[in-house]
């Protein structure tokens, strides 16, 4: 909350943090505009990228431009999501509005027990698990073969904000090109990086994007599937989606007392 006077008269308004949500599908981003909004959000049409403009919950109109969530179905997988996620920031940049967080925000396979269907999963890691080379010793991340990064770490107190609100689970949330399909890929996964609560496909590359624009990046995960055997028939996508839209809608909120222009800790 902001306090103004204006011509003498005491009025108070409410600033909002410019947040950009990349989602992989459109499924997902209507998901998550249901927590903002009843009414059909506008559609800017960009090179690269469409982004829906929602404005926050409560705003007056008076925020300025660009404020309250750019909705972003980014595409499927890390590179895809990257490069759309990039496009976004971009051109918020060049309009004079640049956004302030990046939010990750979809369906993910949850590794049990910690992260079972239904469940959400807020990442303190953003970890991509497949980037690096096979070797007859195993699998080397590109980290220790002397180049590049494989992890992320969204800011801590926006990390404890996003779970107090949401009631999610924190841990690494895994980014993997191949979809987890067996126990034994799964118990790998585990093995490698203990701290894994959930795997899915874009996290690692929005946040490239996001680190690239020097913004911070948070991941939001509602868990649709369990990682191991593929069993199609157990997927929960619709719960999922309905979990993603509940999670968000107490994200948002809490987002709207974050001041992304004040000093914080990390
Ligand atoms: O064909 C399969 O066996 C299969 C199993 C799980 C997910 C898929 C997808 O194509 C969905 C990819 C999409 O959803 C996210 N997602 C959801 N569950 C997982 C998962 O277990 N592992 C990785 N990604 C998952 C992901 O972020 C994509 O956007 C197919």
């Amino acid at each position: 909350m902001v306090l103004q006077a204006h011509e003498g008269v005491l009025t108070s308004s409410v600033s909002f943090p410019r947040v950009l949500v990349a989602t992989a599908v459109p499924a997902e981003r209507d998901a998550v505009a249901r927590a903002l909004t009843s009414a059909p959000p506008d559609a800017t049409r960009l090179p690269a990228a469409t982004v829906h403009r929602v404005a926050a919950p409560g705003a007056s109109g008076a925020e300025g431009p660009g404020s309250g969530f750019g909705l972003l179905a980014a595409g499927v997988g890390p590179a895809r999501a990257a490069a759309s996620t990039a496009a976004a920031l971009t051109a918020a940049v060049l309009d004079g509005a640049p956004y302030d967080l990046v939010v990750c925000a979809g369906i993910a396979g949850g590794f049990l027990p910690e992260a079972p269907v239904g469940s959400l999963v807020v990442a303190d890691e953003i970890t991509v698990a497949d980037l690096g080379a096979e070797t007859a010793d195993g699998f080397v991340p590109v980290t220790e073969l002397g180049f590049g990064t494989i992890t992320h770490r969204p800011p801590g107190h926006l990390v404890r904000t996003a779970a107090a609100a949401t009631g999610a689970a924190t841990g690494t949330v895994l980014t993997v090109s191949t979809v987890t399909g067996t126990a034994a890929r799964a118990a790998a996964l585990r093995e490698r990086h203990p701290r894994a609560l959930a795997e899915a496909m874009e996290g690692f590359g929005v946040a490239e994007a996001a680190a690239a624009h020097g913004v911070p990046v948070l991941e939001l995960r509602a868990v649709s599937n369990a990682v191991g055997p593929r069993d199609r028939a157990a997927w929960r996508i619709g719960d999922a989606l309905t979990a993603l839209t509940e999670g968000f809608g107490k994200l948002a909120a809490a987002l709207e007392s974050w001041n992304a222009h004040e000093p914080a800790e990390s």
